[in-house]
Formats: C-alpha cells, structure tokens, sequence
C-alpha cells in the first residue's frame, strides 16, 4: 500500500516469495516458521517492509491458522485464481475460497500460467476483476521472453502486456482497488536461471511501467501502485535492485524456499548477520 506524506505517495516496499510448486503443507509450516523466527530475531519492522509467502494451494489453510494462532505479521496469498466465483470448473480455485483463508494477494498471469496454461491479456484482465470482486490485492505479472529481449522489444513488448491486462478494466474499478494493485515485472530470460537483470534496466523497465500506468490511470493513482522486480533475486543483488526509484520490491522464486535467505533479501537495508 502507499501513505501520503506532503503530496508525495511512500509506496511501502513488498518482498514477497512465491514458492511455485514447492512445500507440501507441512514443509509450509516449518519454512514459515523458521521464516518469522528469523525476522523476529532481526527485529524486522513490517510495517516498513512488508513480506508476504504465495504457497501452493493446499497450504493455505496451514499458512493461515499459523499466522492468526502466532500473530505473525508476514501477509499470504495465492499463485493464482479462477475467473469465475464458482460452479463446473473442474480443478480451478475461486477467488471468493482464497479470501475465506485469509489470503490479502493473488499472482495473475504469471509468465508459467501464461506458458504452460496458455493464459493471456484478456484471461488475465477477468483475473484482475475477479481478484478485486474478492477482495484480494492482484499482483499482474509481465515480462519478456529473451527472444524478444534480443530483438530490443521488450519494453514495448511488457507494456503492451500491461495495458492489455488494464486498458478495459479502468473504468469498472475504483481508484482505491487501482492503487492496491501490484505489477511484477518479470523477465522470462531471468527466472530460475541465475541470471538476474541488472538494476538500470531493471529499473528503466519499471519507470516505463510506471509511465504507461500513468497514462492508464492518472499520476495520482499510478504513484500507489507497487512495481515489483522479479527473476533470480538474491540476498547480494536485492540491494541494488532496491535502490531504483522505480522498484518497490521484489518477487523472489527459488531463494524464498530459503528462510534464511529470504529473509536476508527482506532485510534488504541492513543484511542478517550470516
Ligand atoms: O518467477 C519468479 C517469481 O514469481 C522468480 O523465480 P526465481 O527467483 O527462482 O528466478
């Protein structure tokens, strides 16, 4: 979320995990856990950077029974969400259950969904809209392939996911569900290979993001809305990435299933004594 401080929007940073198809509901547990034990020794103000977990669905209910029995301040959410709110869709998740378990997020359009599940632009848009019916924040994510990369298309190419997503939505939402949404710029050359983007072009990607959100929904609401880097984010490189204007957190992948090394990237200003 974002406060207003003098007419300027503090955008509060987000470093969320998203553990993909890792952790059986037990292993969730104990990665949660060690999670918040270690941000508690560190003293993590959460109010300063907040941490959220998307576990797979069958965690969910053990995510959220030991968050509200600890009172644990680390948010959950879900990797994805059916566009419809219920009926004959055989293994889709409704929205309207993700709220019941407490879930605040939800990923849209993950570059996976989009490839393994053939999600696109107008899947994604009813995602969004089905996600605000219940109440979870989206976080919308977008990215290049390195084939367009190479091509030196992959701003347009990432904006044009952008406003696919969004252009027809605007005028159904409201100002504050617009401001709660979080767009993930994740480059598909970038995940789950080591290759991390460096911090100016991580960065530049995410000013242009935020210059076409400007355009789509006005400098006042574009100004709340969180633009997060993801794609091999470790603990060595969360700092740089942190320091462009135009990044506000991150989607961390493989180095989240690692509470250490999570909770070093979320300690992103002053690293965990090892
Ligand atoms: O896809 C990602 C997060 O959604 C990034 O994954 P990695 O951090 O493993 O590259």
């Amino acid at each position: 979320m974002a406060k207003q401080l003098d007419n300027k929007f503090i955008r509060t940073p987000l470093i969320a995990g998203n553990w993909k198809m890792n952790m059986d509901h037990q292993q969730a547990i104990t990665l949660l856990q060690k999670l918040a034990w270690t941000l508690k020794d560190a003293n993590h103000d959460f109010e300063r950077v907040e941490v959220a977990v998307f576990p797979p669905f069958t965690d969910l209910r053990s995510v959220q029974t030991l968050i509200m029995g600890d009172k644990l301040k680390v948010k959950h959410g879900a990797q994805d969400l059916s566009e419809h709110d219920s009926g004959a869709y055989t293994g889709d998740i409704s929205g309207a259950f993700l709220s019941k378990l407490g879930c605040e997020y939800v990923l849209v359009g993950h570059s996976e969904r989009r490839q393994y599940h053939g999600e696109d632009d107008e899947i994604c848009a009813a995602k969004i809209k089905a996600a605000f019916k219940h109440e979870l924040a989206p976080v919308l994510c977008i990215g290049e392939g390195l084939d367009v990369r190479q091509a030196g298309e992959h701003i347009q190419f990432t904006l044009a996911q952008l406003s696919g997503a969004l252009e027809n939505l605007v005028g159904e939402l409201t100002e504050a569900q617009l401001g709660s949404l979080v767009v993930a710029y994740e480059p598909v050359w970038a995940i789950g290979t080591g290759e991390v983007a460096g911090p100016a072009e991580a960065g530049e990607m995410c000013t242009a993001i935020r210059g076409r959100l400007t355009e789509l929904v006005g400098e006042e609401v574009a100004q709340q809305i969180r633009v997060l880097y993801g794609g091999s984010v470790k603990a060595e490189s969360i700092a740089a990435l942190m320091a462009e204007e135009d990044i506000d957190g991150a989607l961390v992948g493989g180095a989240s299933l690692d509470a250490t090394e999570f909770a070093n990237i979320v300690r992103f200003e002053h690293h965990l004594m090892r």
